[in-house]
C-alpha cells in the first residue's frame, strides 16, 4: 500500500533474553506527523532505531516508503532523514560550515541547499555563530536542518522536544509543521510528554513496556479529553428527550439510568438547568468536567497494568 510511509507488522526486538519491543504493529500514513508517546524506557527509541535501520528486529516485518525487501528498505532509508542518536555536528563550526561539511560528505550536489536549509530552520541570520554557542533549541534546529538536507520523504526524530524551554517548543512546533507542509515530509517523533506532543502530531501511538497500547488520531484524542457537563438526574432517558427537543442538544452520552455527559452548550448551564426543572426533571447534581491529556495517558497505562 503506497498510502503508508511506514508500516510495522508484528515487530519484536529482544536484547539477550529481554523483550524490549513485543509484537508492535503501527501504521504511519504519508503526510502524518506521527507521535510515539511513552514513559522513559517504554521502547520509543528502539522503534525509531528499527525504522532507521540502526538495529534489526528479531521477528516481524516492515514497509518503509512502499519498500519491503532488504534492498528496497535500504533505498527507502536513503530517502529518510533521522535524528535518533547524537547528530554529528561540530562544536567549533558555525551552522553554515557544519551543513556544508555534511553536504559534501553526503554527496549532495546543489550548493544552494545549505543556505536554503538554514533559512528554513531559521538559523540563517546566526550562521556565523559557532555551534557550541547555540542554545539547545538552536542545536535541535541545526540537527533537524542536517536531517532534512537531502529533502527526505520521511523524517525521524527522537525526543526533539526534550529539554526545550516554552519558546523553543513553539519554534520547534512551527518548524516541524513547516517542514511537513512545505516539503511534504512525513515525520515520526517521540516524546514522554503528551501535552507537548499533542501540539505537534496528528496521530499517536501509545507505547508501554515495549507494547502498543493504542494508536489514535488527534481528533480521537480531542474527543477523549474534551470538556463536558455531567448531569445526575432522576431519569436519564426523559432528560435526553428534553435536551433534544427543548435545547437542541444532540451531542451527549448516557452513562446509566441517572447520569449523562453533555458535550455541547457547555456555557449555557443556567439555561439547561432552567429548562430541565421546568420539565420536572429532578437534578441531583450538575458539574463541569474534563480529562486532561496526562490523566488520559496515566489512565491508559494504569488501566493496562491492572488489566
Ligand atoms: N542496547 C541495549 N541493550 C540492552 N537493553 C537495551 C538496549 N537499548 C535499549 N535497551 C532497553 O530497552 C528498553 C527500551 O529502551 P528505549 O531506549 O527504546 O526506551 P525509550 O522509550 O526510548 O526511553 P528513553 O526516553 O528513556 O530513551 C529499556 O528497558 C532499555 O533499557
Amino acid at each position: 500500500m503506497k498510502d503508508y510511509a511506514v508500516k510495522l507488522n508484528h515487530i519484536t526486538k529482544t536484547y539477550g533474553k529481554k523483550k524490549v519491543i513485543e509484537d508492535i504493529s503501527i501504521n504511519v500514513r504519508i503526510g502524518d506527523i506521527y507521535g510515539l508517546i511513552g514513559k522513559n524506557g517504554a521502547g520509543k527509541t528502539t522503534i525509531l532505531k528499527l525504522i532507521s535501520g540502526l538495529i534489526r528486529q528479531n521477528s516481524g516485518s516492515m514497509e518503509i516508503l512502499g519498500e519491503v525487501t532488504e534492498h528496497g528498505l535500504n533505498r527507502a532509508r536513503k530517502r529518510t532523514g533521522s535524528l535518533v542518536e547524537n547528530s554529528y555536528l561540530y562544536p567549533y563550526f558555525d551552522g553554515e560550515k557544519n551543513l556544508e561539511y555534511y553536504r559534501i560528505q553526503k554527496g549532495l550536489k546543489d550548493k544552494k541547499v545549505v543556505e536554503e536549509t538554514l533559512k528554513l530552520v531559521g538559523l540563517y541570520d546566526v550562521n556565523k555563530k559557532k555551534f557550541s554557542k547555540y542554545s539547545l533549541g538552536m542545536k535541535q534546529r541545526l540537527g533537524i536542518a542536517q536531517a532534512i538536507m537531502g529533502r527526505p520523504d520521511l523524517l525521524i526524530l527522537d525526543e526533539p522536544i526534550n529539554g526545550l524551554d516554552p519558546t523553543g517548543i513553539v519554534e520547534l512546533r512551527e518548524l516541524l509543521l513547516k517542514i511537513n507542509r512545505e516539503l511534504g515530509t512525513t515525520i515520526i517523533l517521540s516524546s514522554h510528554i503528551l501535552n507537548e506532543l499533542f501540539m505537534i502530531a496528528n496521530r499517536y501511538a501509545f507505547i508501554h513496556d515495549g507494547t502498543l497500547i493504542e494508536e489514535v488520531s488527534k481528533e480521537e484524542l480531542d474527543e477523549k479529553c474534551r470538556r463536558y457537563l455531567k448531569l445526575k438526574v432522576n431519569d436519564a432517558k426523559k432528560t435526553t428527550v428534553i435536551l433534544e427537543k427543548e435545547l437542541d442538544i444532540l451531542h451527549y452520552k448516557v452513562l446509566n439510568n441517572n447520569e449523562i455527559e453533555i458535550y455541547e452548550e457547555l456555557n449555557n448551564l443556567n439555561l439547561i438547568t432552567k429548562i430541565l426543572i421546568e420539565n420536572n426533571v429532578e437534578i441531583k447534581s450538575i458539574n463541569e468536567g474534563a480529562q486532561t491529556l496526562e490523566e488520559y495517558f496515566i489512565k491508559l497505562i494504569g488501566g493496562y497494568i491492572n488489566a
